[in-house]
């Protein structure tokens, strides 16, 4: 690490302010390590530059179930018997739109600041940027010049932005990203979505069922690349018998918003040559990108820009005091998994403060974010909802291992009928043969989001198939489709 920074032309010093810890970014992450370190009896001060809450609140998670719940409620109860006649209207969109606004506090933040307030965490609202070790620096909003010092630890907690592709002149028309996916006040007549990942098959679900006429366009094979194939297939059925159109294998080629009627025309290039599509609005679903690159890290010698890779407490590499948690550090992009790492590396935080000589650092003790790489979880909030954890089939066959997939039509489990006429699905496990634990499980259909966590505690627990047959799921719930993973195991 370099040593300390000094341009003091930068940032006119006040009188240092102290604290055990300073977090840098009040997103759900920021603010479970404050809540850790706090709870562990250290100091703490928190500087957020938007809204305390972060992009999970007001422009991600919260906004996005809030819109799609009333579309997958509606999608379940026209698959109810005596209950499809009442549900057959369209969905009040204003309603919608009202109950995501309530769902994210009309994007303002007393709420939360209150919460940090109550845990006697210090607020800094403005920029935070890194200033040399174990410093960092606040400008408000009013101008007014902070310098932070942390005693123990700096933990960088800025999270991830849109990222957007190189195409010239892109940001003149004004593309949706998923800030104005999950924020837009009306409902576009039509919308084009670019990607084929979650961002994409949840937003593109949501606004069809609103009102939009959605085309999604998506440069691979086909939708959600980074689950079993099965998951993408049954989503991109769904999505398409909803009205969307789906194209595979198309690029964007260039986009014109008009002046006059605001209309957008964009150009596509797929297997059928070049093509123009006319659309009110574009949204770019096309990934992530860190928010490092004007916080400081040329200060410390690190790359501005760059993700921030940590050890298995959520530590920088090569510091012995600045931490990354959540989106920041690439391991897993999401709110769950980034609040993990957040009690992991606050614990750690903690227990380096206190002069611990040795951590529980090996893997699944209480220092160590082991799930990170063997049991991450994940719900794709769409109709049908698709759920996963651990590893894919592929994912589990390029470590070396032996291994085997069990596949099973879900629409043969009787919880499954009763929870859904016609209802469509699949679930796959993927055996360690010589283990025999679980290395991944992923489920697709309807209500599959809630089961998961059964999957979550057998592949983190490392529960062995054997055990796994004395778990006996009650009748008829959908869980039943584990005894049929089971039984077709064993053959
Ligand atoms: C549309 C969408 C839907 C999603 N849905 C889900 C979901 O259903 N479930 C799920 O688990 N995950 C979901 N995610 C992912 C989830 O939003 C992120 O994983 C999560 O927000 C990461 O939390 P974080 O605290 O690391 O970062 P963020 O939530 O991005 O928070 C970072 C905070 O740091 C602040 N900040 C940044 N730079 C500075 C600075 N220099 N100074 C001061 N403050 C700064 C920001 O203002 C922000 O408040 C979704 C993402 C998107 C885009
Ligand atoms: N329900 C949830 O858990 C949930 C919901 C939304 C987002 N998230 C998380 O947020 C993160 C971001 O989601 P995301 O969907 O933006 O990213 P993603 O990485 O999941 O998907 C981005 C997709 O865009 C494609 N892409 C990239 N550049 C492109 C280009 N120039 N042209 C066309 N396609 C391009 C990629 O091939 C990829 O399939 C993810 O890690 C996701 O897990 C989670």
């Amino acid at each position: 690490m370099a040593s300390e920074y000094t341009d003091h032309q930068t940032v006119r010093m006040t009188e240092a302010e102290e604290y055990d810890v300073v977090v840098l970014g009040a997103g759900p992450v920021g603010e479970n390590v404050a809540d850790r370190v706090r709870a562990a009896g250290l100091s703490c001060a928190v500087v957020e530059s938007e809204l305390v809450g972060g992009e999970c609140s007001y422009w991600a998670c919260m906004p996005s179930k809030a819109l799609l719940r009333p579309v997958v409620a509606r999608a379940e109860a026209r698959r109810v018997p005596g209950l499809r006649q009442s549900v057959q209207g369209p969905l009040d969109a204003e309603a919608v739109l009202a109950h995501r606004d309530d769902y994210t506090s009309h994007w303002k933040d007393d709420g939360q600041v209150e919460w940090l307030d109550g845990i006697g965490v210090h607020l800094y609202r403005g920029h935070g940027r890194l200033y040399g070790t174990r410093k960092v620096s606040v400008t408000s909003p009013e101008g007014e010049h902070h310098v932070l010092t942390a005693r123990h630890a700096v933990a960088v907690c800025t999270g991830s932005r849109a990222q957007l592709p190189d195409l010239p002149g892109l940001a003149d028309v004004n593309p949706w990203t998923s800030r104005e996916a999950t924020s837009a006040k009306e409902v576009p007549g039509r919308l084009v979505v670019v990607g084929g990942g979650v961002v994409a098959v949840e937003m593109a679900t949501a606004w069809q069922a609103l009102g939009s006429r959605v085309a999604v366009l998506v440069r691979g094979e086909g939708l959600l690349p980074k689950m079993e194939p099965f998951a993408g297939e049954l989503v991109a059925d769904a999505l398409c018998e909803a009205g969307a159109e789906l194209r595979t294998h198309t690029s964007v080629t260039d986009v014109v918003r008009h002046t006059g009627t605001g209309a957008l025309t964009v150009s596509v290039r797929g297997p059928e040559g070049d093509e123009r599509l006319e659309a009110d609005e574009i949204l770019f679903a096309t990934g992530r990108a860190p928010r490092t690159d004007d916080i400081g890290l040329d200060t410390i010698g690190l790359d501005p820009g760059s993700w921030l890779p940590v050890d298995d407490s959520c530590r920088v590499e090569g510091s012995d005091w600045l931490y990354a948690v959540g989106d920041v550090n690439h391991r897993a992009l999401l709110t769950h998994q980034g609040k993990y790492q957040a009690r992991i590396s606050g614990a750690a935080i903690a227990a380096r403060a206190a002069g611990v000589p040795v951590l529980e650092s090996d893997p699944w003790g209480a220092h160590a974010a082991t799930a990170d790489h063997a049991a991450v979880p994940q719900v794709v909030f769409t109709d049908p909802e698709a759920a996963s954890v651990g590893l894919t089939l592929a994912e589990a066959e390029a470590t070396g291992r032996r291994v085997r997939a069990v596949d099973y039509d879900m629409s043969g489990v009787a919880g499954a009928g009763l929870y859904a006429d016609g209802y469509r699905g699949r679930a796959r496990m993927v055996v360690d043969e010589d283990r025999r634990v679980l290395l991944g499980v992923t489920f697709v259909g309807p209500g599959v989001g809630e089961l998961i966590h059964s999957a979550t505690v057998a592949v983190a627990g490392e529960v062995p198939l054997e055990r796994l047959w004395h778990a006996v799921p009650s009748y008829p719930t959908i869980s039943e489709v584990w005894l049929r993973l089971l039984e077709t195991y064993r053959g």
